[in-house]
């Protein structure tokens, strides 16, 4: 978990995190934890676990709570309970919001949150342990024009975070990452892309060396996001692979480079993300501004013959 709020005088300040539940835009729910039934573990990250619960009335949940070698740590018991307070109040198509935060006498926080089926990054699993099968139906499930498609449904989220969701603040992700998308629904190409848990080869320059973060750094982690997405493999994994973090300091950090743009990509896509991963945060466009090419570039491919990155005979 990784988010943070800035108010929008943009002065930062991260020990705003507010929460009175009772003005969450659901309204209060209560839950049976009496009846609860603890399922297996779905995943975990640095922080936390995150279980399958039957929670009624809730159904079928996911439940997220600290690790156990977590427990004791004051600042990770705060950080759970303040995640758990914000996305109880978020209200947005995609983003992953919480159905209510619980204080357990033997886990503390718990947030109960809508299951996914699974992340993009487990559904994009990297190139090294695909088979020529699974690259097969990558191509064929993820035409270009459904990345666009997604892309529009994530700048919408982040859009909704950095200007809507709290009135007095800009929430910012700060860790944009196919690990923290999820798929609601099905696993495929037909599930609900949701933004969830608000890390380090996505940082944008500045994040990388300790300047001020803000809205417009989350355009740049969202275009390599997106990159990832349409090449179907992370950014700059050849440079890291072969020279490690001090590469990616040199070339990508001070040096300026950025992932290859393909030909066969429309014109506004290479202009849009070129545009976001400027190393000047100033010049980069903010999330409201991403829509209108977004749209442009997904019109060029509905108009478009069956994508080329298909195979052969697929539309
Ligand atoms: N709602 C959910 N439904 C099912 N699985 C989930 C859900 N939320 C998270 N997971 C799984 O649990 C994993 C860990 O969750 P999450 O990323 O929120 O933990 P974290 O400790 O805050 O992460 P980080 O290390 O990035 O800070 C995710 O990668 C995902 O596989």
């Amino acid at each position: 978990m990784c988010c943070c709020l800035f108010s929008t005088g943009d002065a930062a300040d991260s020990s705003a995190l507010l929460v009175d539940r009772s003005r969450s835009p659901r309204g209060p729910r209560v839950a049976d934890w009496t009846q609860c039934e603890w399922g297996e573990q779905l995943g975990a990250g640095a922080f936390a676990q995150v279980w399958a619960v039957r929670l009624p009335p809730f159904g079928d949940v996911a439940a997220k709570v600290l690790r156990e070698d977590q427990r004791g740590d004051r600042a990770a018991a705060s950080d759970i309970a303040r995640e758990a307070s914000l996305v109880c109040r978020l209200c947005h198509p995609h983003v992953l919001h919480g159905l209510l935060a619980h204080d357990h006498p033997a886990h503390g926080t718990v947030l109960v949150l809508p299951r996914i089926a699974c992340t993009l990054a487990q559904h994009f699993r990297p190139p090294t342990q695909r088979t020529p099968c699974d690259d097969w139906r990558l191509a064929r499930d993820w035409p270009l024009r459904r990345v666009l498609l997604v892309g529009l449904q994530l700048a919408s989220a982040l859009d909704y975070l950095h200007e809507h969701a709290l009135a007095e603040h800009h929430v910012l992700h700060r860790d944009l990452k196919p690990d923290n998308v999820g798929l609601l629904g099905e696993r495929g190409p037909r599930g609900v892309p949701c933004l969830l848990d608000f890390g380090c080869a996505r940082m944008a320059p500045e994040v990388y060396e300790g300047r001020p973060y803000g809205r417009r750094s989350e355009s740049h982690s969202f275009a390599l996001l997106l990159w990832h997405l349409l090449a179907r493999e992370p950014p700059f994994e050849a440079l890291i692979g072969l020279g490690g973090k001090r590469a990616f300091e040199e070339e990508v950090v001070q040096g300026g480079v950025r992932p290859r743009l393909f030909p066969e990509w429309p014109v506004e896509l290479a202009a849009l993300l070129d545009e976001c991963w400027q190393p000047a945060p100033h010049r980069r466009p903010r999330m409201a501004q991403l829509a209108t090419p977004l749209v442009s570039a997904a019109e060029v491919q509905v108009m478009a013959r069956p994508p080329s990155d298909a195979p052969p005979g697929v539309s």
